[in-house]
């Protein structure tokens, strides 16, 4: 923590529709991966200007939900406007905060932008349902029910560090278009990013307490956050230890929890091998392999390994290695505690006989990328989601045996099958346990509007514009009971 700074700006929070600075008078430093120096401060938030947030937002819920959704999506379209208008700044505060790359950071925002369209549209063309009530045995024609949507409350929105901007407002608009006030906690490394969304979305004069912006660190103000009354749904992004200390924290309230992810590339022998080589390139090293959805180990026929492997080294060696300001592919990771991390991946493997390829050079948080083969099921690299660009080359002799291996990760976010048989291709993704399959083609969130969830430790819930917006609200049921 630090106080009394000068040079740099001190950004204030968003509370109650007023930008404060907090009475806690203490602000974080962020800290700028690359450049490796504070670029800005945040406010440290208290627990009772939480409380005072929660409160506000629960007031102005209650008229914000009786606007048209017309209305509701004025704002939000005009958000959008505002956001790219803004896209340079804000591109430039996602590449000094979090070091994406300056290209992938203005496509953020853009992204972003049009999510928020697409999620008015989504929103306002929603139906709800009646129901006759002769449908069931022994009802009859005078019992109609009626079936709407209503909001929950107050949300919870927690984003990670590595889409600052595009996984905070795939939570906060689909709650505003259901109606609800929110309460958004961005990641610390991504505060200064998720101020300036916010700042745009004050520009439309969106009515004061709908929307608080709680910064401060999670293992601070998280759990008071979690476990407030106040709160009446939670949708989280970050890693699968948070999301389980949250999943214990809550009760009784709709929890949607994307997490973390070891997606695997599974390559039969009758891939085509172009396809499959720029799918795992591209799915595994783009952003330093900082996705949920990266591509984080492949599963390769050992007919065609020796090829992929040849094939996959002289394209790794091609990337581009420094800076985000240069867009750079593989650029600094956050902080030195994810590089050590992936380090000490790195060097399990190789002390259990993994081959290295290419790669294992580091200087300070830049990790070069890293391709092992022949790694194996006693090494770390196997199992574990680096979040860092190194790959694990593991040879199997059959699909089953592919399958087998996939399926045995904790993790289940997606997979992608190479195989020019769709049969076969297809048989392998219904037996994957994950949330998504893609067939020939990288892991990928995107389009927004496809349904994007996790099974075993990769989450709970459903994101994607549609699934959000019903996991912000609930049915509401009134019967008319006819003469
Ligand atoms: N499935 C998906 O859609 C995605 C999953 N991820 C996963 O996220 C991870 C990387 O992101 P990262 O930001 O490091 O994840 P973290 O889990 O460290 O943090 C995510 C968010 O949770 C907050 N937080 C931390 N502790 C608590 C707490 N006790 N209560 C409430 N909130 C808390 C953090 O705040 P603070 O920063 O202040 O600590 C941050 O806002 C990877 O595992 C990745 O796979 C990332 C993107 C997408
Ligand atoms: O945070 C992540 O990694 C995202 O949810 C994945 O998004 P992407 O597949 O569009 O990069």
């Amino acid at each position: 923590m630090a106080s009394n700074v000068s040079e740099l700006t001190t950004y204030k929070a968003y509370l109650q529709g007023e930008w404060k600075k907090s009475s806690s008078d203490e602000t974080i430093a962020i800290q700028s991966p690359y450049l490796r120096k504070a670029i800005g401060y945040v406010q440290a938030v208290t627990q009772d200007e939480v409380d005072e947030a929660i409160k506000a937002a629960h007031k102005a819920q209650k008229s914000w939900a009786e606007l048209s959704l017309s209305e509701r999506g004025a704002y939000l379209d005009k958000w959008a406007d505002e956001l790219v208008n803004n896209s340079e700044d804000i591109a430039t505060a996602i590449m000094q905060e979090v070091g994406k790359g300056f290209k992938d950071a203005k496509k953020e925002v853009v992204r972003t932008a049009d999510l928020i369209r697409y999620t008015v549209q989504e929103a306002l063309h929603m139906h709800g349902e009646s129901l006759r009530g002769e449908g069931f045995p022994g009802g009859d024609q005078k019992k109609i029910g009626i079936v709407e949507r209503a909001p929950l409350g107050v949300v919870l929105a927690i984003s990670p560090f590595n889409y600052p901007v595009n996984l905070a407002a795939s939570k906060v608009a689909p709650a505003l278009m259901a109606g609800n006030g929110v309460i958004f906690k961005p990641a610390t490394q991504g505060s200064i990013s998720g101020i300036k969304m916010i700042q745009a979305l004050d520009k439309t004069g969106l009515p004061k307490g709908v929307l608080s912006l709680t910064t401060g660190r999670g293992s601070v103000i998280g759990d008071y956050l979690v476990e407030h009354k106040g709160i009446d749904m939670i949708s989280f992004t970050g890693g699968s230890g948070t999301g389980r200390h949250l999943s214990k924290q809550t009760a009784m309230i709709p929890l949607v929890l994307e997490l973390g992810g070891k997606d695997p590339a599974l390559v039969a022998e009758d891939a085509d091998m172009d396809v499959a080589v720029k799918s795992i390139m591209n799915g595994a090293f783009s952003y330093s392999g900082q996705r949920c959805t990266a591509i984080k180990r492949v599963l390769v026929n050992e007919k065609v390994a020796d090829e992929l492997v040849d094939r996959l080294k002289s394209e790794i060696e091609k990337l581009t290695v420094g800076s985000p300001e240069e867009d750079s592919t593989i650029v600094p990771l956050i902080d030195d505690k994810s590089a050590d991390f992936v380090q000490s991946l790195i060097d399990d493997a190789l002390n259990k006989k993994a081959t290295l390829v290419t790669g294992n050079k580091r200087q300070d948080n830049l990790i070069y990328p890293t391709l092992l083969d022949h790694v194996t099921e006693d090494m770390d690299v196997a199992w574990i989601e680096p979040f860092g660009p190194v790959l694990p080359i593991i040879r199997v002799k059959s699909d089953e045996e592919a399958i087998e291996l996939a399926n045995r990760s904790e993790f289940g976010l997606q997979a992608s099958v190479f195989s020019q048989d769709i049969d076969r291709a297809l048989d392998v993704a219904r037996q994957v346990e994950a949330g998504t399959v893609q067939i020939n083609g990288r892991t990928e969130r995107g389009p927004d509007h496809f349904p994007f969830l996790g099974v075993k430790a990769s989450g709970m819930g459903v994101q994607g514009i549609h699934h959000s917006i019903l996991s912000m609200s609930r049915e509401r049921v009134t019967v008319l009971n006819l003469k």
